[in-house]
């Protein structure tokens, strides 16, 4: 049986440390590398990513929306992203922000979490903007299948205040609407050690003040590198909490390729930074 997904998480970290490396093949970037924007230059940019980085780095993070945008072929490629990445033993977490009435939940997290499926990854990323409630299947199927899972509650994008920080009436406790998720996941990770499967996604850009991080949960931090997210930001906004944050860039590994051994460069550089200043 899989252990759950915050002990993997726990013991990845401590293993090879605290980046994440996001696999976005941007049709940008496919032409910076000299490679076309079709399936063969897909295939070819995310799979050298892959190979470079995801041997050195705890958790890899492709986002979805550049496979799917070549439709089934897409996925096919995004398939072997998880599975090589898998292989070469990193975590994957599946950045595909999904979220939905419950019963339609059901069938997301089935897709993205349930092993039999061939898109199924470590953790997901999840929007809570249908009601923390109708996430609940996505909390169901990831305990059964010792999975991981991501809330948006304090996103790195400057549109994100509009919501994250409106505030929820006394019925649902006079908070911001980031807190309620942050309380949210405080109570489900309640007690698990050493650290609890369900975690939030908050930019490595954000102010952060008015937070309490500490959901015994782990954080992803993404908006570092080309952002302007750095270490010190991560010490900054997280405080304590900082221990169980993975810091994510894509961007920023990605436009050193196609040269393996300069993405693999900026993975140690980057884990040596958060680990002198996390302990
Ligand atoms: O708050 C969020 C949540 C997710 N993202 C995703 O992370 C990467 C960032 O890429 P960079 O190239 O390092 O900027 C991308 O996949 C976003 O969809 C985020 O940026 N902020």
């Amino acid at each position: 049986m899989t252990a759950p997904f915050g002990e993997r998480f726990a013991a990845a970290i401590a293993e090879r440390g605290q980046f994440c490396v996001g696999i976005d093949p941007h049709a940008g970037m496919l032409h910076e590398w000299g490679l076309d924007d079709t399936v063969a230059g897909l295939e070819k940019f995310a799979l050298t990513a892959v190979e470079a980085v995801a041997p050195y780095c705890s958790v890899v993070k492709p986002q979805s929306a550049f496979y799917e945008r070549f439709g089934s072929q897409g996925i096919a490629v995004l398939e072997r992203v998880i599975a090589e990445s898998r292989a070469a033993g990193a975590l994957v977490l599946l950045d595909v922000k999904r979220g939905d009435i419950g019963s339609t939940s059901q069938a997301y997290a089935e897709a993205y979490l349930d092993p039999r499926s061939p898109l199924a990854s470590d953790a997901i990323t999840i929007s809570p903007y249908l009601g923390f409630g109708s996430l609940l299947p996505f909390v169901e199927v990831a305990r059964i299948n010792g999975g991981g899972l991501f809330v948006l509650a304090a996103t790195s994008n400057k549109e994100g205040p509009e919501v994250q920080e409106a505030m929820t009436n006394d019925e649902f406790g006079g908070r911001t609407v980031g807190s309620a998720m942050l309380d949210h996941l405080r109570e489900l990770n309640h007690g698990a050690h050493p650290v609890g499967s369900f975690g939030a996604v908050v930019g490595a850009t954000i102010d952060g003040s008015g937070y309490d991080f500490a959901i015994n949960g782990p954080i992803l931090a993404p908006g570092y590198g080309e952002q302007g997210g750095t270490a010190a930001d991560i010490v900054r906004i997280f405080g304590a909490s900082a221990h169980h944050v993975v810091a994510s860039s894509s961007r920023g590994v990605l436009r050193l390729g196609p040269d393996a051994g300069a993405m693999r460069g900026a993975v140690e550089r980057a884990n040596d930074e958060l680990r002198s200043l996390l302990g």
